[in-house]
């Protein structure tokens, strides 16, 4: 049985793509290229984490106050300096830096887009061998061109990113980026290191019955989410319930699964943590627009996560994502509680 068919890598997806818009400058299909890029340097030093010394603490926190990873910072280094010499991007913003970081060489001053990455998702799965990954998002300028980029670059709402994606680093690596145009996923081949078409068209099943949660931290959660799950944990043959639940703790790796067998992932707010613990800005709205592109949908828990007006680069939002049908009844489970707990 033959196994093989015709590859198309991601260079000649891109170059199609941009072939079906004249307008188009090919600027964004170089920048996704530059990243892919960045990532197989990643997916190198994560295949043979246990043999390299990038396994363990770097012994620094970040601007969030959490450990900072080898792997962590590598990840950074290796996407900052990609794209720093690209002459595609005009400046970054990540979660390992405090602030954003312009470019400010002739050729970056005039490039028209800024990325935003989270380098390493998944930090506490790194000595464990789980799944981890790359989550990034590019939005087009605001500030003009000519001269360095600027914060208001990296404080626009998700409702203006003109690309999403992350990469998986899994039994296979994988990148899945999203456009205004769709959701594709790309195997990484490794004997002729190329990312290769092997999910066209992702979509995001309307209802699914897995429901992935930290459930370690419901004692912090309040009436409406505590109701949620036992209704997703309720006996009801008809309706497909109880729900599975998974949890595997790299949101790259949990939003990938659900994305393809449909479920719904939630970080909501809790007690402890009132707006939960995941950024908007290089986590929530990358997976809301992909999520969103393939038809599932994503919210605080009252807002559309796309909708947010960010107001610092680092800021936390609780997240509702995935399948749409899930989400909407999450969110019906939220609402009804919060309008019982103000009246009382
Ligand atoms: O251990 P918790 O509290 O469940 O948090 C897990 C979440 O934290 C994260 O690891 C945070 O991301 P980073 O690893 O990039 O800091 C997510 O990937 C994951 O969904
Ligand atoms: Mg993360
Ligand atoms: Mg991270």
């Amino acid at each position: 049985m033959s196994t093989s068919r015709k590859l198309i890598t991601l260079d000649e997806f891109t170059i199609q793509q941009t072939r079906e818009f004249p307008k188009a400058t090919g600027e964004l299909s170089a920048l996704l290229r530059d990243i892919s890029l960045a990532c197989k340097l990643i997916n190198k030093q994560v295949n043979k984490a246990g043999l390299v010394d990038i396994i363990g603490k770097f012994g620094a926190t970040n601007v969030q106050g959490e450990e900072q990873m080898k792997l962590d910072i590598y990840s950074d280094e290796m996407l900052i300096n990609v794209l720093r010499n690209s002459n595609d991007c005009a400046g970054i913003a990540s979660e390992e830096n405090d602030d954003f970081i312009a470019f400010d060489d002739e050729y970056s001053i005039n490039s028209k887009y800024v990325v935003l990455f989270d380098p390493l998702d998944g930090s506490s799965n790194i000595d464990v061998n789980a799944s981890i990954g790359t989550i990034f998002s590019i939005y087009r300028r605001v500030s003009p061109l000519g001269a360095p980029c600027t914060k208001e670059d990296f404080l626009q709402p998700g409702n203006k990113l003109m690309a999403a994606g992350y990469v998986i680093y899994g039994s296979s690596t994988m990148l899945v980026y999203a456009t205004r145009l769709g959701v594709n996923g790309f195997t990484l081949e490794p004997s002729i290191g190329e990312f290769c078409l092997s999910h066209p068209n992702m979509v995001c099943k309307e209802s699914g019955n897995i429901y992935s949660i930290n459930q370690g931290n419901s004692r912090h959660y309040d009436d409406g989410m505590v109701a949620y799950l036992d209704y997703c944990m309720e006996i009801n043959k008809e309706e497909g319930r109880p729900y599975s639940h998974r949890y595997i703790g790299s949101m790259v790796a949990d939003l990938h699964r659900n994305l393809i067998k449909g479920g719904i992932f939630i970080y909501p707010g809790d007690k402890k943590n009132p707006k939960g613990k995941l950024r908007l800005q290089y986590e929530c709205n990358p997976f809301a627009f992909i999520i969103e592109a393939a038809g599932g949908m994503s919210t605080d828990g009252t807002v559309r996560t796309l909708d947010i007006q960010p107001v610092e680069l680092h800021q936390r939002v609780p997240v509702y994502v995935g399948s749409k049908k899930m989400v909407e009844k999450a969110m019906e489970y939220v609402a009804k509680h919060q309008d019982v707990s103000a009246i009382s």
